[in-house]
C-alpha cells in the first residue's frame, strides 16, 4: 500500500515553554482535499512550515509521500507547493518576472521556463497582467501569483496557509474555483482557513487542532451531523420588546442555552434533538410572559460546530448528555 501524501505522527513543536503543536498525529490519502481548522494560535502554521521543511518539530516525524521533512526537505521540497499566509514581493518585478524568477530557482531552463510560467499564468488566469507589477497587484490577484508560483514545479501536495484571508468574496470564489480544479487534477491539498462554510464546501475531510492537540478529523457531513446528536438544536427567537429578558429567561430554564444577541432575539439552543422538547420550551416561554413573534428551527453550519466543540472540551461536562430534565409545566 503507498504511503499518505502527509503523514504526521506524534509531532510536538515546543517554542520555550509554549506547547504550539502538542502531539498531532494525522494522514491525508493522496488526492484528497484537507481542510486545517483552528482558532487563532492552535499551531495550524508552525505545523504547516515543519510539513514544508521550513521549521523543526521538537518531536515526532513528519512525511510527504513517505519522505521525512526533516532527513530529506530537498525531495520533500520537489513534492511540495508551499503558499505561505504572507509572502515577500520584489519591488520593480513584472508578473512574469517574478515567476520567470521562481522557475529559474526550481531549476527550469530555456524553453521549457518559459512555458511553464506561460501554462502557470494560464491557469491563475494572469496572462494579460504579465507585465503588471506583482507588488502593484490586488489581494486576490496577489494571491493567485502566489498560487502560481507554488505550482511552477507542478507538486503533487499542496500547502496553503490560510489563502482566502483578506479577499473579497469574488476573489475568494475564483481561489475556490482554482483549488476545485487542482483537487480534480489529483492533487492532494492540505489547506487553512477560518472560512469554515467553505471548507467545508471544497473538503473532503477537516481536520480540527485547538492549543497544538487534533479534536476532530472527519468529513463535514459527519461533524455537522455528530455534533448536532450530542450538541442539541438552534432556534432563532424574536419577541417584542427587551431581548434582554429573553438572555435572562434563558440563564434560569435548564436544557436553553442563550447563544447570541440579535435585531430582535437571540439564538439560543435547546438541548437534546426531539421537537416536542422544543414545543414545551416554546410553551413554557409564552406562559412565562414573552411575546414570542418567531420561533424557528436553524441549520447548524460548521462554525456552530466547532465552537461547540470548543466549548465541550472547555467544559467537559456537558458532553456528558445528562442534562438537568426540562419537565413539562402544569
Ligand atoms: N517563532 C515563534 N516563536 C515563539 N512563539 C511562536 C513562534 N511561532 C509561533 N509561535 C506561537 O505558537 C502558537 C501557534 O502559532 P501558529 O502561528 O502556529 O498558530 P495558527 O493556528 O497558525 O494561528 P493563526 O490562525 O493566528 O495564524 C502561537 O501562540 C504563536 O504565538
Amino acid at each position: 500500500m503507498s504511503d499518505p501524501a502527509i503523514s504526521v505522527q506524534n509531532l510536538y513543536r515546543y517554542f520555550g515553554p509554549l506547547k504550539a503543536v502538542n502531539g498531532l498525529s494525522f494522514d491525508i490519502p493522496h488526492g484528497s482535499v484537507c481542510g486545517f481548522v483552528g482558532a487563532n494560535g492552535a499551531g495550524k502554521t508552525t505545523t504547516m512550515r515543519i510539513l514544508a521543511s521550513l521549521d523543526y518539530p521538537t518531536m515526532g516525524t513528519a512525511k510527504i509521500c513517505g519522505i521525512n521533512v526533516i532527513h530529506y526537505p530537498e525531495e520533500v521540497r520537489r513534492l511540495i507547493g508551499w503558499m505561505p499566509d504572507h509572502f515577500g514581493n520584489y519591488n520593480h518585478m513584472t508578473v512574469a518576472e517574478y515567476l520567470d524568477f521562481y522557475a529559474r530557482a526550481f531549476g527550469y531552463r530555456g524553453s521549457e521556463r518559459k512555458q511553464r510560467v506561460e501554462e502557470v499564468m494560464e491557469f491563475t488566469d494572469l496572462t494579460g497582467l504579465a507585465d503588471r507589477f506583482s507588488n502593484k497587484l490586488s489581494k486576490g490577484l496577489t494571491q493567485r501569483l502566489c498560487l502560481g508560483r507554488a505550482l511552477l514545479h507542478d507538486p503533487q501536495v499542496l500547502i496553503m496557509d490560510e489563502p482566502a484571508a483578506g479577499l473579497d468574496p469574488k476573489a475568494r470564489v475564483e481561489l475556490k474555483h482554482l483549488i476545485r480544479v487542482l483537487a480534480e487534477e489529483g492533487k492532494t491539498i492540505f489547506i487553512s482557513s477560518h472560512i469554515l462554510s467553505e471548507l467545508g464546501e471544497m473538503c473532503d475531510s477537516l481536520l480540527f487542532v485547538n492549543q497544538g492537540r487534533i479534536v476532530h478529523h472527519g468529513d463535514a457531513e459527519s461533524l455537522r451531523q455528530g455534533t448536532d446528536a450530542s450538541g442539541g438544536m438552534l432556534y432563532d427567537v424574536q419577541v417584542v420588546g427587551e431581548p434582554s429578558r429573553l438572555q435572562e429567561w434563558c440563564s434560569i430554564t435548564p436544557q436553553v442555552e442563550f447563544l447570541e444577541s440579535r435585531k430582535q432575539g437571540a439564538r439560543i439552543r435547546i438541548e437534546g434533538v426531539e421537537g416536542a422538547l422544543a414545543a414545551r420550551v416554546l410553551s413554557r416561554m409564552i406562559k412565562d410572559g414573552l411575546e414570542v413573534t418567531e420561533f424557528h428551527r436553524e441549520q447548524r453550519n460548521l462554525e456552530d460546530a466547532f465552537i461547540d466543540m470548543l466549548g465541550r472540551l472547555e467544559n467537559p461536562s456537558s458532553e456528558s448528555g445528562t442534562p438537568t430534565s426540562f419537565a413539562p409545566q402544569p
